[in-house]
Protein backbone atom coordinates (compact mmCIF):
# COMPACT_ATOMS: atom_id res chain seq x y z
CA UNK A 1 0.00 0.00 0.00
CA UNK A 2 1.27 3.52 -0.34
CA UNK A 3 0.46 6.56 1.03
CA UNK A 4 -3.25 7.64 1.25
CA UNK A 5 -3.80 11.11 2.39
CA UNK A 6 -4.54 10.54 5.97
CA UNK A 7 -2.01 8.30 6.87
CA UNK A 8 -0.29 10.07 10.07
CA UNK A 9 3.17 12.01 9.71
CA UNK A 10 4.00 11.34 13.35
CA UNK A 11 1.77 9.85 16.74
CA UNK A 12 1.84 10.83 20.25
CA UNK A 13 2.35 8.18 22.10
CA UNK A 14 1.37 9.87 25.29
CA UNK A 15 -2.23 10.64 24.26
CA UNK A 16 -2.27 7.09 22.42
CA UNK A 17 -1.41 5.34 25.97
CA UNK A 18 -4.61 7.62 26.96
CA UNK A 19 -6.91 7.12 24.67
CA UNK A 20 -6.46 3.06 23.86
CA UNK A 21 -7.56 2.42 27.43
CA UNK A 22 -3.86 0.84 27.93
CA UNK A 23 -3.38 3.17 30.87
CA UNK A 24 -6.75 2.25 32.68
CA UNK A 25 -5.99 -1.27 32.01
CA UNK A 26 -2.47 -1.13 33.83
CA UNK A 27 -3.73 1.29 35.99
CA UNK A 28 -6.42 -1.75 37.28
CA UNK A 29 -3.95 -4.13 37.41
CA UNK A 30 -2.03 -1.99 39.54
CA UNK A 31 -4.35 -1.61 42.23
CA UNK A 32 -6.22 -4.64 41.79
CA UNK A 33 -3.43 -7.23 42.26
CA UNK A 34 -1.51 -7.17 45.57
CA UNK A 35 2.81 -7.90 44.98
CA UNK A 36 3.52 -9.08 41.93
CA UNK A 37 5.89 -6.08 41.16
CA UNK A 38 7.91 -7.86 38.28
CA UNK A 39 4.94 -9.28 36.09
CA UNK A 40 3.59 -5.55 36.41
CA UNK A 41 7.11 -4.48 35.18
CA UNK A 42 6.70 -6.99 32.16
CA UNK A 43 3.25 -6.31 31.38
CA UNK A 44 3.95 -2.42 31.40
CA UNK A 45 7.05 -3.49 28.87
CA UNK A 46 5.13 -5.33 27.17
CA UNK A 47 1.73 -3.05 26.21
CA UNK A 48 5.07 -0.53 25.13
CA UNK A 49 6.08 -2.71 22.61
CA UNK A 50 2.57 -3.20 21.51
CA UNK A 51 1.88 0.85 20.89
CA UNK A 52 5.07 1.08 19.25
CA UNK A 53 4.22 -1.47 17.08
CA UNK A 54 0.83 0.07 16.50
CA UNK A 55 2.86 3.53 16.12
CA UNK A 56 5.16 1.65 13.65
CA UNK A 57 2.45 0.11 11.55
CA UNK A 58 0.30 3.27 11.21
CA UNK A 59 3.11 5.23 9.85
CA UNK A 60 4.09 2.45 7.62
CA UNK A 61 7.42 1.78 9.12
CA UNK A 62 6.19 -2.32 9.53
CA UNK A 63 3.79 -4.45 7.95
CA UNK A 64 3.96 -7.49 10.14
CA UNK A 65 1.86 -8.83 12.99
CA UNK A 66 4.21 -9.22 15.81
CA UNK A 67 3.87 -12.84 17.88
CA UNK A 68 2.00 -12.11 21.02
CA UNK A 69 1.79 -15.41 22.13
CA UNK A 70 2.75 -15.93 25.37
CA UNK A 71 3.62 -18.60 28.27
CA UNK A 72 2.80 -17.79 32.07
CA UNK A 73 4.87 -19.51 34.60
CA UNK A 74 4.35 -20.06 38.21
CA UNK A 75 2.81 -22.06 41.34
CA UNK A 76 -1.05 -22.18 41.38
CA UNK A 77 -3.04 -19.19 42.02
CA UNK A 78 -0.15 -16.89 41.47
CA UNK A 79 -2.80 -14.74 39.74
CA UNK A 80 -1.74 -16.32 36.05
CA UNK A 81 -5.16 -16.45 35.46
CA UNK A 82 -6.39 -13.17 36.53
CA UNK A 83 -3.31 -11.56 34.77
CA UNK A 84 -4.22 -13.36 31.19
CA UNK A 85 -7.77 -11.94 31.23
CA UNK A 86 -6.14 -8.07 31.63
CA UNK A 87 -3.84 -8.54 28.90
CA UNK A 88 -6.57 -10.03 27.09
CA UNK A 89 -7.91 -6.21 27.37
CA UNK A 90 -4.67 -4.71 26.45
CA UNK A 91 -4.45 -6.84 23.00
CA UNK A 92 -8.23 -5.75 22.67
CA UNK A 93 -7.71 -1.98 23.47
CA UNK A 94 -4.79 -2.05 20.60
CA UNK A 95 -6.28 -3.87 18.44
CA UNK A 96 -4.60 -6.95 18.40
CA UNK A 97 -7.86 -8.85 19.18
CA UNK A 98 -11.34 -8.46 17.84
CA UNK A 99 -13.39 -8.93 20.89
CA UNK A 100 -10.90 -9.39 24.24
CA UNK A 101 -12.46 -12.05 25.87
CA UNK A 102 -10.71 -15.00 27.94
CA UNK A 103 -11.14 -18.38 27.13
CA UNK A 104 -9.63 -20.67 29.91
CA UNK A 105 -9.57 -24.53 29.13
CA UNK A 106 -7.18 -27.45 30.62
CA UNK A 107 -6.38 -30.82 28.50
CA UNK A 108 -10.07 -32.26 29.25
CA UNK A 109 -11.56 -29.72 26.92
CA UNK A 110 -9.62 -30.32 24.20
CA UNK A 111 -8.63 -33.49 23.75
CA UNK A 112 -10.97 -36.57 23.32
CA UNK A 113 -11.37 -40.03 25.07
CA UNK A 114 -12.07 -41.96 21.52
CA UNK A 115 -10.69 -41.85 18.18
CA UNK A 116 -11.56 -39.00 16.38
CA UNK A 117 -12.93 -36.77 19.44
CA UNK A 118 -10.50 -34.73 19.42
CA UNK A 119 -10.40 -32.60 16.36
CA UNK A 120 -13.55 -31.59 16.97
CA UNK A 121 -12.99 -30.65 20.30
CA UNK A 122 -10.09 -28.57 20.32
CA UNK A 123 -11.47 -27.09 17.16
CA UNK A 124 -14.99 -25.81 19.06
CA UNK A 125 -12.66 -24.34 21.97
CA UNK A 126 -10.09 -22.41 19.14
CA UNK A 127 -13.70 -21.88 17.25
CA UNK A 128 -14.86 -20.29 20.59
CA UNK A 129 -11.16 -18.28 21.65
CA UNK A 130 -11.12 -16.80 17.71
CA UNK A 131 -10.99 -12.75 18.44
CA UNK A 132 -9.38 -12.59 21.87
CA UNK A 133 -6.90 -15.23 24.22
CA UNK A 134 -7.30 -18.81 24.89
CA UNK A 135 -5.77 -19.73 28.47
CA UNK A 136 -4.14 -23.30 28.57
CA UNK A 137 -3.95 -24.09 31.99
CA UNK A 138 -1.34 -26.56 33.09
CA UNK A 139 -0.35 -26.87 29.13
CA UNK A 140 2.24 -29.80 28.98
CA UNK A 141 -0.42 -32.51 29.92
CA UNK A 142 -1.03 -32.31 26.30
CA UNK A 143 2.06 -33.99 25.95
CA UNK A 144 2.41 -37.62 27.03
CA UNK A 145 5.72 -38.68 25.79
CA UNK A 146 4.86 -42.06 27.21
CA UNK A 147 1.97 -42.47 25.32
CA UNK A 148 2.75 -41.97 21.15
CA UNK A 149 -0.01 -42.56 20.57
CA UNK A 150 -2.33 -40.13 22.99
CA UNK A 151 -4.78 -38.26 21.76
CA UNK A 152 -2.74 -34.95 22.95
CA UNK A 153 -0.63 -34.62 20.15
CA UNK A 154 -3.63 -33.72 17.50
CA UNK A 155 -4.51 -31.41 19.41
CA UNK A 156 -1.00 -29.83 19.80
CA UNK A 157 -1.00 -30.11 16.16
CA UNK A 158 -4.08 -28.47 15.35
CA UNK A 159 -2.73 -25.89 18.08
CA UNK A 160 0.61 -25.27 16.11
CA UNK A 161 -0.89 -24.72 12.54
CA UNK A 162 -3.68 -22.01 14.78
CA UNK A 163 -0.91 -20.36 16.46
CA UNK A 164 1.18 -19.73 13.39
CA UNK A 165 -2.28 -19.10 11.15
CA UNK A 166 -4.45 -17.10 13.46
CA UNK A 167 -1.61 -15.03 14.53
CA UNK A 168 -3.92 -11.80 13.47
CA UNK A 169 -6.72 -12.83 15.04
CA UNK A 170 -6.08 -15.53 18.30
CA UNK A 171 -3.13 -14.90 21.20
CA UNK A 172 -2.52 -18.22 23.25
CA UNK A 173 -1.61 -18.24 27.02
CA UNK A 174 0.09 -21.64 27.77
CA UNK A 175 0.51 -21.67 31.90
CA UNK A 176 1.57 -23.84 34.42
CA UNK A 177 4.45 -24.83 36.64
CA UNK A 178 8.32 -23.39 35.21
CA UNK A 179 9.71 -26.91 35.53
CA UNK A 180 7.13 -28.44 33.98
CA UNK A 181 6.82 -26.11 31.31
CA UNK A 182 10.14 -25.65 30.16
CA UNK A 183 10.07 -29.51 29.91
CA UNK A 184 7.43 -29.15 27.48
CA UNK A 185 8.66 -26.28 25.24
CA UNK A 186 12.12 -28.84 25.12
CA UNK A 187 10.03 -31.98 23.79
CA UNK A 188 8.22 -29.64 21.28
CA UNK A 189 9.92 -26.99 20.39
CA UNK A 190 7.01 -25.62 17.55
CA UNK A 191 5.63 -24.18 20.91
CA UNK A 192 9.07 -22.84 21.86
CA UNK A 193 9.80 -20.95 18.82
CA UNK A 194 5.95 -19.62 18.64
CA UNK A 195 6.14 -17.94 21.69
CA UNK A 196 7.87 -14.43 22.28
CA UNK A 197 6.84 -13.49 26.12
CA UNK A 198 7.75 -15.75 28.84
CA UNK A 199 6.43 -13.94 32.32
CA UNK A 200 7.39 -16.09 35.44
CA UNK A 201 4.76 -15.11 38.54
CA UNK A 202 6.75 -15.54 42.08
CA UNK A 203 5.42 -16.86 44.91
CA UNK A 204 3.70 -14.19 47.51
CA UNK A 205 5.20 -13.63 50.61
CA UNK A 206 3.38 -14.04 53.52
CA UNK A 207 2.89 -9.69 54.03
CA UNK A 208 1.28 -10.19 50.61
CA UNK A 209 -0.82 -12.84 51.43
CA UNK A 210 -2.56 -11.13 54.47
CA UNK A 211 -3.06 -7.51 51.85
CA UNK A 212 -4.36 -9.95 49.47
CA UNK A 213 -6.69 -11.18 52.35
CA UNK A 214 -7.41 -7.96 53.28
CA UNK A 215 -8.39 -6.92 49.97
CA UNK A 216 -10.61 -10.18 49.32
CA UNK A 217 -12.41 -9.38 53.00
CA UNK A 218 -12.86 -5.55 52.28
CA UNK A 219 -14.40 -6.40 48.30
CA UNK A 220 -16.85 -8.51 50.11
CA UNK A 221 -17.29 -5.65 53.12
CA UNK A 222 -15.74 -8.13 55.99
CA UNK A 223 -13.24 -6.82 57.97
CA UNK A 224 -11.08 -9.00 60.50
CA UNK A 225 -11.19 -7.91 64.22
CA UNK A 226 -7.45 -7.97 66.17
CA UNK A 227 -7.83 -11.82 66.97
CA UNK A 228 -9.12 -12.45 63.92
CA UNK A 229 -5.83 -11.04 62.17
CA UNK A 230 -3.50 -12.50 64.50
CA UNK A 231 -4.94 -15.84 63.98
CA UNK A 232 -5.44 -15.56 59.94
CA UNK A 233 -1.59 -14.45 59.82
CA UNK A 234 -0.60 -17.51 61.98
CA UNK A 235 -3.03 -19.67 59.64
CA UNK A 236 -0.88 -18.46 56.68
CA UNK A 237 1.86 -19.32 58.19
CA UNK A 238 1.65 -22.54 58.60
CA UNK A 239 -0.84 -23.39 55.59
CA UNK A 240 1.86 -22.21 53.21
CA UNK A 241 4.12 -25.04 54.36
CA UNK A 242 1.59 -27.70 54.39
CA UNK A 243 0.86 -29.66 50.96
CA UNK A 244 -1.78 -28.34 47.97
CA UNK A 245 -0.62 -24.93 49.12
CA UNK A 246 -2.05 -22.39 45.90
CA UNK A 247 -1.33 -18.84 47.06
CA UNK A 248 -3.98 -16.43 46.70
CA UNK A 249 -6.65 -19.48 45.81
CA UNK A 250 -5.90 -21.20 49.44
CA UNK A 251 -6.40 -17.39 50.86
CA UNK A 252 -9.90 -17.22 49.14
CA UNK A 253 -10.83 -20.81 50.10
CA UNK A 254 -9.80 -20.07 54.12
CA UNK A 255 -12.19 -17.13 53.77
CA UNK A 256 -15.20 -18.44 52.00
CA UNK A 257 -14.71 -21.14 55.25
CA UNK A 258 -14.66 -18.39 57.90
CA UNK A 259 -17.42 -16.60 55.93
CA UNK A 260 -19.06 -19.83 56.55
CA UNK A 261 -18.30 -20.41 60.56
CA UNK A 262 -18.80 -16.58 61.15
CA UNK A 263 -22.39 -16.96 59.67
CA UNK A 264 -22.90 -20.49 61.86
CA UNK A 265 -21.34 -18.88 64.79
CA UNK A 266 -24.28 -15.65 64.87
CA UNK A 267 -26.88 -18.16 63.97
CA UNK A 268 -26.41 -20.41 66.73
CA UNK A 269 -25.67 -17.62 69.32
CA UNK A 270 -29.63 -16.10 68.20
CA UNK A 271 -30.63 -12.69 69.04
CA UNK A 272 -30.01 -9.41 67.55
CA UNK A 273 -27.13 -8.65 64.93
CA UNK A 274 -25.70 -5.42 64.04
CA UNK A 275 -24.02 -4.47 60.73
CA UNK A 276 -20.44 -4.45 62.77
CA UNK A 277 -21.20 -8.14 64.05
CA UNK A 278 -22.06 -9.21 60.55
CA UNK A 279 -19.05 -8.30 58.65
CA UNK A 280 -16.77 -9.29 61.35
CA UNK A 281 -14.41 -12.06 61.19
CA UNK A 282 -12.94 -12.91 64.16
CA UNK A 283 -10.32 -15.48 65.91
CA UNK A 284 -13.47 -17.89 66.48
CA UNK A 285 -14.21 -18.05 62.65
CA UNK A 286 -10.92 -18.96 61.85
CA UNK A 287 -9.04 -21.51 64.77
CA UNK A 288 -11.28 -24.68 64.23
CA UNK A 289 -9.26 -24.61 60.47
CA UNK A 290 -7.72 -28.08 60.24
CA UNK A 291 -4.61 -25.88 59.10
CA UNK A 292 -3.88 -25.65 63.06
CA UNK A 293 -4.54 -29.46 63.67
CA UNK A 294 -1.56 -31.28 61.61
CA UNK A 295 -2.75 -29.43 58.21
CA UNK A 296 -4.84 -30.51 55.07
CA UNK A 297 -4.23 -34.59 54.60
CA UNK A 298 -7.08 -34.09 57.56
CA UNK A 299 -8.93 -31.95 54.92
CA UNK A 300 -8.31 -34.15 52.26
CA UNK A 301 -12.35 -35.67 52.38
CA UNK A 302 -13.55 -32.16 52.54
CA UNK A 303 -14.73 -30.84 48.97
CA UNK A 304 -13.63 -27.19 50.00
CA UNK A 305 -9.71 -28.31 50.44
CA UNK A 306 -9.91 -29.02 47.14
CA UNK A 307 -7.20 -26.18 45.82
N1 LIG B 1 -2.09 -10.38 43.54
C1 LIG B 1 -3.34 -10.67 43.86
N2 LIG B 1 -4.10 -9.81 44.54
C2 LIG B 1 -5.36 -10.10 44.84
N3 LIG B 1 -5.98 -11.25 44.51
C3 LIG B 1 -5.28 -12.16 43.82
C4 LIG B 1 -3.94 -11.92 43.45
N4 LIG B 1 -3.48 -12.98 42.76
C5 LIG B 1 -4.49 -13.85 42.71
N5 LIG B 1 -5.58 -13.37 43.33
C6 LIG B 1 -6.86 -14.08 43.48
O1 LIG B 1 -6.54 -15.46 43.73
C7 LIG B 1 -7.36 -16.33 42.99
C8 LIG B 1 -6.50 -17.22 42.11
O2 LIG B 1 -5.88 -16.43 41.11
P1 LIG B 1 -5.69 -16.95 39.61
O3 LIG B 1 -6.80 -17.88 39.24
O4 LIG B 1 -5.44 -15.79 38.76
O5 LIG B 1 -4.35 -17.78 39.80
P2 LIG B 1 -3.66 -18.81 38.78
O6 LIG B 1 -2.21 -18.58 38.91
O7 LIG B 1 -4.29 -18.72 37.45
O8 LIG B 1 -3.98 -20.19 39.43
P3 LIG B 1 -4.15 -21.60 38.68
O9 LIG B 1 -3.05 -21.75 37.72
O10 LIG B 1 -4.07 -22.55 39.82
O11 LIG B 1 -5.50 -21.54 38.05
C9 LIG B 1 -8.32 -15.45 42.24
O12 LIG B 1 -9.50 -15.41 43.00
C10 LIG B 1 -7.65 -14.09 42.20
O13 LIG B 1 -8.59 -13.06 42.20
Amino acid sequence: MTDTPEAPQRIDLGAEYESSGVAEVLRELDEELIGLAPVKQRIRETAALLLVDRARRALGLSQETPTLHMSFTGNPGTGKTTVARKMAGLLYRLGYVRKGHLVSVTRDDLVGQYIGHTAPKTKEVLKKAMGGVLFIDEAYYLYKPDNERDYGQEAIEILLQVMENNRDDLVVIMAGYADRMDRFFSANPGFRSRIAHHIEFPDYSEEELGRIAGTMLGDQGYRLDEGGRAALEEYIDLRRTQPHFANARSIRNALDRARLRQANRLFEAGGVVDADALSTISEADIRPSRVFRGGLDADRAAPEAAE
